[in-house]
């Protein structure tokens, strides 16, 4: 493979999509990205990377797997000669993911024998050491994401999740092996001789990332989170390099929020506290995700024209969390959320909103496919992993990970 061959990435959600499509585009790679697979015919722009972002991370396996394959064929035939599986940083797959299983599928169908990956991700906080992956200070099973609604993760231990996971065994690629010239090379080489597919690649540093970056660049098959996608994208040559956007985009706007995470809650909490009109959508209250919309559009409606931007969200403290999960169940209550959160972004922008914001991977995978938006190109960066998406519609969209951004982000996106 040629080093300057187009990069297809395939993301397990939507708002993890944007994070690898900005960890390519902040470094000169024309980004272009789409909301699953296009249908044939679609327009492409000129681009040297092409995302395709998916909502795989929690639908059964069987869907997954088919749903990436397709997404493989389709960059394929587009001549991407370098795959990478974004998956998302704090790994959010329990042993019953979708991780293992794509990836089995994906190194299957492309023939290859060791893939190397990691979710370290310096910038979020999100480090691999010894294989075990660190939140911040502390271990994964101890950060925030133990309470996820969907993929509480309870083991920090990314071989042993990952062979809870996929048909083959897992290895690490240790620091100091980063960090010795040429070790990476040779280590993944050990690996493939123990009958090892899965490399775990630690990284505590964006030097490290680099340094992965560097070395993996000849392989058809990587995974990770945006880390070392960037760390990928830094190890090409400066002639590639294209300016990326400047300007964010302006218009009515509105924030949609469905994550729990906790730097989401401090950023609804924000907005509430600023003043903003805001709606709680209360699942318990009214189990029907049309009622649910219907009340809350009733609500927008009742705003004043040019108020601020309003918020609806269904964000949760943990225990309140787990009381509507133990009541309704944790796949309805989430189903019902993301319906409901789709219904009400399609009906803000039939009533003018033309920017959307929202809070959430799973969330804006539902608000993405309820607007029927096949992609857009990569716009300005409102926070670190968090760009504007200008979609063909006219439509900007700002889809946020439920743990990025600084807890004034939604406030200040929305003016
Ligand atoms: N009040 C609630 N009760 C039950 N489930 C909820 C509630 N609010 C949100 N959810 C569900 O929790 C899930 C949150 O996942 P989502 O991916 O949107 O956020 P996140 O995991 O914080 O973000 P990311 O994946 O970007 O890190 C969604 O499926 C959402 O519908
Ligand atoms: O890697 C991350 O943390 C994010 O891009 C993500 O995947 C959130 O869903």
């Amino acid at each position: 493979m040629s080093e300057s061959s187009t990069i297809g990435a395939i993301a397990d959600d939507v708002t993890g999509a944007t994070d690898v499509a900005i960890a390519l585009r902040r470094r000169g790679i024309r980004t272009v990205l789409f909301f699953d697979v296009p249908p044939e015919g679609s327009d492409l722009p000129d681009h040297d990377a092409i995302v395709i972002a998916l909502k795989t991370r929690t639908i059964d396996r069987a869907g997954a797997v088919a749903r990436s394959l397709a997404a493989l064929d389709w960059l394929r035939a587009r001549g991407a000669g370098q795959i990478y599986f974004k998956y998302c940083s704090t790994f959010d797959s329990t042993p019953d993911g979708n991780i293992g299983p794509v990836l089995d599928a994906l190194a299957d169908a492309m023939d290859v024998p060791v893939v190397a990956m990691t979710p370290s991700s310096p910038e979020h906080g999100r480090t691999q050491y010894h294989g075990y992956l660190f939140v911040g200070d502390v271990l994964l099973s101890e950060s925030h994401m133990r309470h996820h609604p969907l993929t509480p993760m309870t083991d920090s231990c990314l071989p042993r999740v990952m062979e809870a996971q996929s048909a083959h065994r897992s290895g690490v690629v240790p620091l100091a092996r980063v960090r010795e010239e040429g070790g990476i090379a040779r280590r993944l080489a050990e690996l493939r001789a123990e009958g090892v597919r899965y490399a775990l690649v630690d990284a505590i540093d964006d030097a490290d990332l680099t340094a992965a970056g560097r070395a993996l660049a000849a392989e058809p098959l990587v995974a990770g989170a945006a880390g070392l996608a960037g760390g990928l994208a830094a190890a090409r040559t400066p002639a590639d390099h294209h300016e990326p956007p400047a300007s964010a985009p302006e218009g009515v706007a509105a924030v949609l929020a469905g994550s729990c995470s906790a730097r989401t809650l401090e950023q609804v909490g924000a907005m509430i506290e600023a003043g903003r009109p805001a709606y709680r959508l209360d699942a318990q209250a009214d189990p029907d995700p049309a009622s649910l919309a219907e009340k809350a559009l009733a609500w927008y409606d009742t705003l004043t024209p040019n108020t601020e931007a309003p918020l609806i969200y269904s964000s949760l403290e943990p225990e309140a969390l787990r009381q509507v999960q133990r009541a309704l169940g944790a796949e309805r209550s989430a189903a019902i959320l993301e319906s409901a959160i789709g219904r009400i972004a399609r009906g803000l922008v039939e009533r003018g909103v033309t920017r959307v914001i929202s809070a959430g991977g799973e969330t804006s995978g539902a608000v993405v496919s309820a607007l029927g938006v096949p992609g857009g190109l990569i716009g300005p960066e409102a926070a670190r992993g968090v760009p504007w998406i200008l979609t063909t519609s006219g439509l900007a969209l700002l889809l946020k990970s439920g743990n990025f951004g600084e807890p004034a982000l939604l406030l200040e996106a929305s003016r």
